[in-house]
């Protein structure tokens, strides 16, 4: 199973926090982690496995959305910044869009990422 996740700025050591809190199901469930670029990085030095697309801004959240349509991403674990302004939010968009065409769990926060995880 394919879980895309994706941290804004101020969210990224929430994230980081998050995946250590779940480390022991991610990896019994043999979950490959795709991401947005920094935060794959931020990840990867938290010492977890993941397959870092381009960073949010260049395209990786388009990225990501393609991936959503061809049925390859399963999930979209997405801690979004609502306090933030970001210049790629059509990118955005079209990624929360494509989750609701193709009937792929989306969470855009941490509470309801830790309930779709415990339904992994
Ligand atoms: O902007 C993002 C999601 O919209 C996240 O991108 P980065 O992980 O590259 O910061």
């Amino acid at each position: 199973m394919e879980i895309a996740i994706i941290a804004h700025d101020g969210k990224k050591a929430e994230m980081v926090q998050f995946l250590n809190e779940h480390s022991e199901i991610l990896h019994q469930k043999k979950i490959m982690l795709i991401s947005t670029g920094t935060t794959g990085e931020k990840v990867k030095k938290a010492g977890f496995e993941v397959n870092a697309l381009l960073s949010g801004p260049l395209g990786g959240d388009a990225q990501i959305a393609a991936r959503v349509a061809e049925g390859k991403c399963n999930m979209v674990l997405f801690f979004r910044d609502p306090l933030d302004k970001h210049p790629h939010e059509p990118d955005i968009l079209m990624l929360m869009r494509l989750c609701d065409v193709h009937n792929v769990p989306l969470a855009t926060n941490e509470a309801t990422a830790k309930l779709l995880v415990k339904a992994v």
